[in-house]
């Protein structure tokens, strides 16, 4: 079974997938460090994330940088969120994830497009959301719970300058496919929110 979790920035797709992917057995792909990848490897040769080709460029980095914590930063998913409204880095990074979509006995993968353009056949498809500021709340405790110096209010502005980004671009863009289904997590915990997830995973499967 392919599961498709899509939704904008600190949603809480990441944990919800990698729960599916642990209740049913099934491998996980968080798409979104292949495009933080190429964005963090942009800004550490000194090139631009708005530059198509540096980010085409940047498109071959090496796979060990896929454990890189730098990939956690603002500034990471801010250069991910520019590099990948290019339409040559959306192209370069789509067999890899079709691939891991395709593999026998399915797959979850989390990101924007799942179940829009990777996996349009995924047999359950969730767009998981929060309001801006419940989302910011989570990101800036994850961030400074990394060590990392944050500021709430610049959390908030760089969510809200993502969706936009995200929604706005003609690549691929964010938005929730037509048969899938809204699980929004402002007032559930964790705990509550993957309890929902499995059940309309359930249902979908049906
Ligand atoms: N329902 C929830 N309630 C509270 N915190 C959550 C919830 N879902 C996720 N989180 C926390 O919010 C942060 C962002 O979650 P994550 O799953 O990485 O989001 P995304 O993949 O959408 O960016 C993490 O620190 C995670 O533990
Ligand atoms: N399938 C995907 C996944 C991420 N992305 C881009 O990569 C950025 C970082 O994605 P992410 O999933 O790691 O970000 P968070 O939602 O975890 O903050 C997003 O803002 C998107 O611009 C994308 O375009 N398509």
């Amino acid at each position: 079974m392919i599961i498709a979790v899509d939704g904008p920035a600190a949603s809480g797709k990441g944990t919800i997938a990698k729960a599916l992917a642990r209740h049913y057995g099934l491998p996980h792909l968080d798409t979104g460090l292949l495009y933080r990848a190429v964005g963090i490897s942009v800004l550490r040769h000194g090139g631009d994330p708005a530059n198509a080709l540096d980010a085409q460029r940047a498109c071959g980095f090496e796979e060990v940088l896929l454990a890189d914590p730098g990939l956690k930063s603002e500034a990471a998913g801010r250069a991910a969120s520019i590099v990948s409204a290019h339409p040559a880095v959306r192209a370069a990074l789509l067999e890899r994830q079709r691939a891991f979509a395709a593999q026998p006995g399915g797959a979850v993968l989390d990101g924007r497009d799942i179940g829009t353009v990777i996996a349009p056949e995924a047999r359950a498809k969730l767009f998981v959301t929060a309001t801006p500021e419940v989302r910011a709340r989570r990101r800036y405790d994850e961030l400074i719970g990394l060590g990392l110096s944050v500021d709430y209010d610049h959390v908030l502005g760089d969510i809200r300058a993502r969706d936009e980004r995200d929604s706005a671009r003609s690549a691929a863009p964010l938005r929730q496919a037509e048969d899938a289904v809204l699980l929004d997590t402002s007032a559930l915990d964790v705990a509550a929110a993957v309890a929902a997830a499995i059940a309309l995973v359930e249902a979908a499967a049906r």
